[in-house]
């Protein structure tokens, strides 16, 4: 019998190791140089290419270390003299343009320094993120995530990019796909954290080998940014045989599927978050008044509070898996609500209130943390109750036929990659929800 190093590679096998072995003879010749215990793989890995430990791997390790040269941006493309010329033009709001317009040209060009890390890329065809979905697939599958509305904007803003941009006048005839938003970037962090408001953002760049990596919120790697190069890092031990994940950022199911076009099964992702629409808030109240008069009152208070810019009509209240993160502006808000009258004239007439911040800070975040909720006012619990109800309800289906799904691996297996993936973006949003009623609920 043939052994497997006898045996011809079939062509199948050829086209995944072909490009694989052109780009790691590359790294080689830029100097990007990987560590002897990793090995790039399609198997064994969460999704298409990835990265895994051929041996124990101690924390501290440098997995890969990548120079600056490398790093394709739009000051080391073929044509940044074109870029840097066109600048002014080629503004805009998401400050991808210029990256997007030195890729397209790397991409088509056959003599590109980039050209064996550029043949990895995966076909945009296959590309699966909502934006590719239909409208009523996002609307059906994915209602009330928040992703359909974000889908819409994204489609907005890109065809008026799109529209506004004078390609023609910076010396490029090129056809600007609208799907480009979705490769992964990098941005380095602005250096003095301090200055960090006031800094223009580091413009975007694509980190060949980094972008190899797969994303999970427990991670067991990092990108370190130092003046000579970028390296990956291991942050913990990683045993042999174990996939190396970096992150892509503290991202909630919804943003991962919304961004990256997938989801981290229900009930892994640590970072996962649901959404309350901070009008909820003031319609329970509204629902939950007693007479005209506090009707009018609850229309005073909301729009002091819109005035103040605690709340907005788009706005939310963000819940993670251990309480809310925005607790600021959820508790001022329902400390506003429940206002009796006289104090909120009072409060009216001093612009809003004066109060030690730092201590008052932890109050909230405390009062608001899913262990504080039972020591809310009466007051408060049902107005956040019924605000967690509304929200449920706004799901294209119920808590218990998702539970169900997801409790039975065999109608799991059934449905289809779309349909699974938006099943563990709502039950991640909606078992938060559902804890938040839970512990919101009169005694
Ligand atoms: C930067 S690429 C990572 C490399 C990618 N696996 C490849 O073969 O090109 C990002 C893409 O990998 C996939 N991905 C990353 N992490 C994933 C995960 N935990 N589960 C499923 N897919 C993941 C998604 O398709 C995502 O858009």
């Amino acid at each position: 019998m043939a052994t497997d190093a006898k045996r011809p590679k079939t062509d199948e096998e050829n086209c995944v190791l072909e490009p694989l072995k052109n780009f790691l003879l590359w790294c080689d010749s830029v100097k990007l140089t990987l560590s002897d215990k990793v090995c790039l793989s399609k198997e064994g890995t969460v999704a298409e290419y990835g990265m895994l430990a051929k041996e124990d791997i101690e924390e501290g390790h440098v997995l890969f270390s990548i120079p600056r040269e490398v790093l394709l941006h739009q000051a080391t493309a073929k044509v940044k003299k074109v870029l840097e010329e066109g600048k002014k033009s080629l503004e805009s709001a998401s400050g991808w343009v210029p990256l997007l317009l030195g890729l397209l040209y790397e991409y088509t060009c056959p003599q590109s320094h980039w050209k064996p890390y550029l043949s990895l890329w995966p076909d945009f065809r296959t590309l699966d993120q909502p934006m590719f979905w239909s409208e009523e697939e996002r609307d059906k599958l994915l209602k009330g995530t928040g992703i359909p509305e974000a889908v819409k904007t994204d489609l907005k803003k890109l065809q008026d990019e799109y529209n506004n941009i004078n390609v023609n006048n910076s010396n490029f005839f090129v056809t600007f796909p609208n799907d480009s938003q979705y490769f992964l970037s990098f941005q380095e962090p602005v250096e003095d954290e301090d200055e960090e408001e006031d800094k223009e953002p580091n413009p975007p760049m694509m980190v060949p080998m980094a972008d190899m990596l797969n994303h999970v919120s427990k991670h067991n790697a990092n990108l370190e940014y130092t003046p000579e190069c970028l390296k990956m890092v291991s942050i913990r031990h990683i045993e042999k045989g174990e996939e190396v994940f970096n992150t892509y950022g503290q991202m909630a199911n919804w943003q991962l599927l919304h961004m990256y076009g997938f989801a981290e099964p229900f009930p892994t992702n640590s970072n996962d978050t649901a959404d309350i629409q901070m009008s909820s808030v003031y319609k329970a109240a509204v629902q939950a008044a007693h007479s005209e008069a506090d009707q009018k009152l609850l229309v005073d208070k909301w729009s002091m509070l819109c005035e103040m810019e605690i709340v907005g009509e788009k706005g939310v209240f963000i819940f993670g898996q251990s309480g809310c993160l925005t607790y600021s502006e959820l508790y001022t808000t329902l400390k506003v609500l429940c206002m009796t009258v006289q104090v909120f004239e009072e409060f009216r007439e001093n612009e809003g209130w004066e109060e030690d911040e730092e201590d008052e800070d932890d109050k909230m975040e405390q009062a608001l943390s899913f262990n504080g909720l039972t020591g809310l006012s009466a007051e408060w619990k049902c107005l956040l109750h019924a605000a967690a109800a509304l929200t449920l309800d706004s799901y294209s289906e119920d808590v218990e036929t998702d539970r169900r799904r997801l409790e039975d691996q065999g109608a799991l297996a059934e449905l289809s990659s779309r349909e699974r993936r938006a099943l563990h973006v709502r039950y991640g949003q909606k078992s938060i929800l559902q804890r938040l009623q839970q512990l919101t609920k009169k005694s």
